[in-house]
Parts: structure tokens; C-alpha cells; sequence
């Protein structure tokens, strides 16, 4: 199990050891430690030699792995074999009154399974669809099994039917490389997946947000990014079917909300990382880290003077709960307004990555920083501002990059080892 050897501190270097805030009558707050438990280990207990010792292995029960998968790691053969859990985490027990009922979209996926963790672990009903394009089942297999939660593999460009309260409508793939390599289906899933979401939200009368992103200001000309901006987005352009989905689909939200009266709230998301990223979505953080991590070049693609700013994947957990619990049906931008050229960025993901291998007692070469083509359409400049979600929410990002980046790393080194990186 990766450990680190220093607390994670927040902006004002205060220690953090619980993310989450009780704010609209809705408390978010669970302790660090318990999130971590789902995320930040191997799913495995330990690696055995023989099928004795699995055996065994696979009968302990105390209270350290009480909630941990009793799966084993076989490294002679490279393989796991599985077994139920014998306990789930703890989750807090709520009033009928208080608990909700929860369907996230895209559950499986990045942003959707810590989304389903803090859920869960507050003690809410929660509803998993996913058609697994892009998500893995492995991100919420710790719930499998709980009398609170259901996975259902479904693709929401088909109608579903289910009662429920409240809809957090995440499902589309949002890696470039990836919502590009099915153009047409990536636009199909935004404009469908959303009529069909916004029509459940319609008949059950459930609260509807949907995770929108900064991606509707496209290149954008106006720095930093506010909602009232209207964005410079090329209409047929390989990011179209990304860009231009997701505009439609707050188009449609907003339809719903004016013609129906659904109750809709819509977060912009901006650059957001974490452990669960695929290591291979070809998203910048994953692909330096894991260069920096395996000693290869680092691929910064046209001079790297092209900016993002960076938020870890608790502080959009944390505001996208606050928004869906807050009465603001405007967008919402939710980021951090810490901003990086790419060429700095590069820099600093190499020198956390050797930070943390020095920490563990590991001596790797120096990687290069080599340049690559700059893809079509990619955003000079990108910032957002969050003045609205300040002041309406109450929100503000508490991680630094390098708190974020260092817990990223060690998720990824714990990947490694299971040989799954
Ligand atoms: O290996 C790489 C990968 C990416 N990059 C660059 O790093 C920057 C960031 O690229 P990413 O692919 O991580 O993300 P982008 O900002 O292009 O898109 C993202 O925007 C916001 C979200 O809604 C989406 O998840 C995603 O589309 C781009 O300028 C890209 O060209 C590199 O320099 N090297």
C-alpha cells in the first residue's frame, strides 16, 4: 500500500484530513482516510507464492483489511483471483427523510467513481450507469454488492427508467483522444444521453446537474474564463463533436428548464486530475506522470506555451455537491485558477515524480522534455473564473497542484507494481 511520508496540506498550509463541508442543508464531509482506503491501494490484499498461502490469505479477517478486497495478487503467474468482499466501507446511516436517491451517470468513470465514493460513504442510494467505454468497473467494484448500491451497465443514449431524486448526469468520454475517436457517437451521447436524462428528470421530478466544460469557451479569447462569456468555439473541427455536445446539451438542460420547469443546475468543469485517471487516456497529466514515472520523454505538444490551470478531483467533488444542493440554476465554473504553461507544468510534474522516488528510496535518471506537433483546435489559454461559484456556493479549491500531484503519482505507483501500468 503506497504511504506518504507527509501530510497533504491545503492552500494555507493547514493539514487536510476530511474534504466535503455541510453547506444548503446537505453535509458533505468525510474523513480523507476513508476515501483513500478506496482509492489509494492496490485492490488486493498483499501477493502470495502458492495456493496455500492464498488460501490462507484469503481466510484472515482483521481489522485492518476488514474492508478491503480479499482478492489475490499471484506475481509468479501475473494474475489475481477474486473474491467477494467481506465487508464494505462504512457508510453513515440517514434518516429516510435525509437519504437520497442517486443516479450518476458515467458513474464509472473518473470523476463519476469518487463522485459514487462520497455518495455511498454518506449513506445515500446510489444508482451506477455506465457502458463502460471509457469507465471500468474496477473504479466502483469496493460497492458491489451493497444493499445501497446498483451498477447497471447501460449506455444513455438509450431511454432508462428508474425513480429517483436526484440526477447527476456525467456520462460522456472527455479525454481529446477519446471523445474524438467515435466523433459521432461522443456528439450522439451528448445530445441523446441528455434528452434522455433531462426527459427521466422531467417525469420523477428528480434535481438534474449536468457536467458541463470549460471546453464551451473553446480558444477562448477572453482570460480568465467567466460564465458570461459565450466562448470561440469552431463548429467543425475535430473537438467539435466534444465542444459543441456539450453546448447543445446545456441548450436542451435549459429547454427543459424553462418549458418544463426541471430543476437543472450545470457545472463547467475545468482541467481536473486524480488517482482513477486512466493512465492512458492521453490527457496531459496522466501522460507526464506516467513518462516521468517509467523514464521516458516527456511530450509537450506544439512550443508548450499553451496554458491550464489544474484542480484535484476532491475540490470538483466538493462543488459539484454543493451545486446540486444549492438553489443556483446559472452555470457554475468549477476549477482552479492556479495556471501553467505546459513547459512549466512538464517541469513540475518531472521534480514531483523525483521528489516522491527519492522519498521511496528510488534513484531514476532525469527524463527529457522532447516537443510534438500541437493538435488541432488546442486552447492557447485557459483559466477559470470562479468569483460566481465563490460567492454562490461558497466554494473554493483547497489543494494545491503539488499535494494533488504527489497523491496522483502514488496512486500510479501502486499501478505499477500490480503490473497494470
Ligand atoms: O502528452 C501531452 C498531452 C497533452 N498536452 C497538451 O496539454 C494541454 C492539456 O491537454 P489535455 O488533453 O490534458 O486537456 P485539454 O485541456 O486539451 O482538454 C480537456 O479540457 C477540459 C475537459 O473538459 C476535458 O476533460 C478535456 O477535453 C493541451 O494543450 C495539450 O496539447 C501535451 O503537451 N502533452
Amino acid at each position: 500500500m503506497p504511504s506518504s511520508s507527509e501530510p497533504s496540506l491545503d492552500k494555507s498550509g493547514k493539514e487536510i484530513t476530511t474534504v466535503g463541508f455541510a453547506r444548503f442543508g446537505f453535509d458533505s464531509e468525510v474523513s480523507l482516510d476513508v476515501l483513500r482506503s478506496l482509492y489509494l491501494r492496490a485492490h488486493y490484499v498483499k501477493t502470495v507464492a502458492s495456493a496455500d498461502e492464498a488460501a490462507k490469505e484469503a481466510d484472515r479477517d482483521d481489522a485492518s483489511t476488514s474492508y478491503l478486497s480479499k482478492a489475490i495478487y499471484h506475481a509468479d503467474t501475473k494474475s489475481i483471483s477474486y473474491t467477494t468482499l467481506s465487508r464494505f466501507p462504512p457508510v453513515k446511516l440517514l434518516p429516510p427523510s435525509q437519504r437520497k436517491r442517486i443516479l450518476v451517470t458515467g458513474g464509472a468513470g473518473f470523476v463519476g467513481s469518487h463522485l459514487v465514493d462520497r455518495l455511498m460513504v454518506l449513506g445515500h442510494e446510489v444508482t451506477v450507469i455506465d457502458n463502460f467505454f471509457t469507465g471500468s468497473k474496477t473504479t466502483v467494484s469496493h460497492w458491489v454488492g451493497h444493499p445501497n448500491f446498483e451498477l447497471v451497465r447501460h449506455d444513455v443514449v438509450e431511454p432508462f427508467m428508474i425513480e429517483c431524486d436526484q440526477i447527476y448526469h456525467l456520462a460522456c468520454p472527455a479525454s481529446p483522444p477519446h471523445y474524438q475517436f467515435n466523433a459521432v457517437k461522443t456528439i450522439k451521447t451528448s445530445f441523446m444521453g441528455t434528452l434522455n436524462m433531462l426527459g427521466l428528470a422531467k417525469r420523477t421530478k428528480a434535481r438534474f446537474l449536468i457536467t458541463s466544460t470549460s471546453e464551451v469557451y473553446g480558444d477562448p479569447e477572453v482570460h480568465p474564463q467567466p460564465e458570461d462569456y459565450w466562448g470561440h468555439v469552431n463548429p467543425i473541427g475535430p473537438r467539435a463533436c466534444y465542444d459543441e455536445g456539450k453546448r447543445v446539451a446545456e441548450t436542451l438542460t435549459y429547454g427543459f428548464h424553462r418549458q418544463d420547469g426541471v430543476d437543472v443546475r450545470v457545472a463547467r468543469i475545468f482541467n481536473t486530475y486524480g488517482p482513477r485517471m486512466n493512465p492512458f487516456d492521453g490527457r496531459v497529466v496522466s501522460n507526464f506522470i506516467v513518462q516521468a514515472l517509467r523514464g521516458e520523454d516527456m511530450t509537450v505538444y506544439g512550443d508548450g506555451k499553451q496554458t491550464r490551470s489544474f484542480q484535484y478531483i476532491h475540490d470538483l467533488i466538493d462543488g459539484l455537491i454543493a451545486l446540486m444542493n444549492s438553489d443556483e440554476t446559472r452555470p457554475v465554473n468549477i476549477g482552479n485558477g492556479d495556471e501553467f504553461t505546459i513547459g512549466e507544468f512538464a517541469e513540475l510534474v518531472r521534480d514531483i515524480v523525483a521528489k516522491v522516488q527519492k522519498e521511496d528510496g528510488v534513484d531514476v535518471p532525469r527524463v527529457n522534455i522532447v516537443y510534438k506537433p500541437m493538435p488541432t483546435d488546442d486552447p492557447q489559454k485557459r483559466r477559470p473564473d470562479t468569483t460566481r461559484a465563490k460567492q454562490v456556493l461558497d466554494w473554493q479549491p483547497r489543494w494545491t497542484v503539488q499535494m494533488g500531484l504527489e497523491e496522483m503519482v502514488r496512486y500510479y505507483k501502486a499501478k505499477m507494481v500490480e503490473g497494470s501500468l
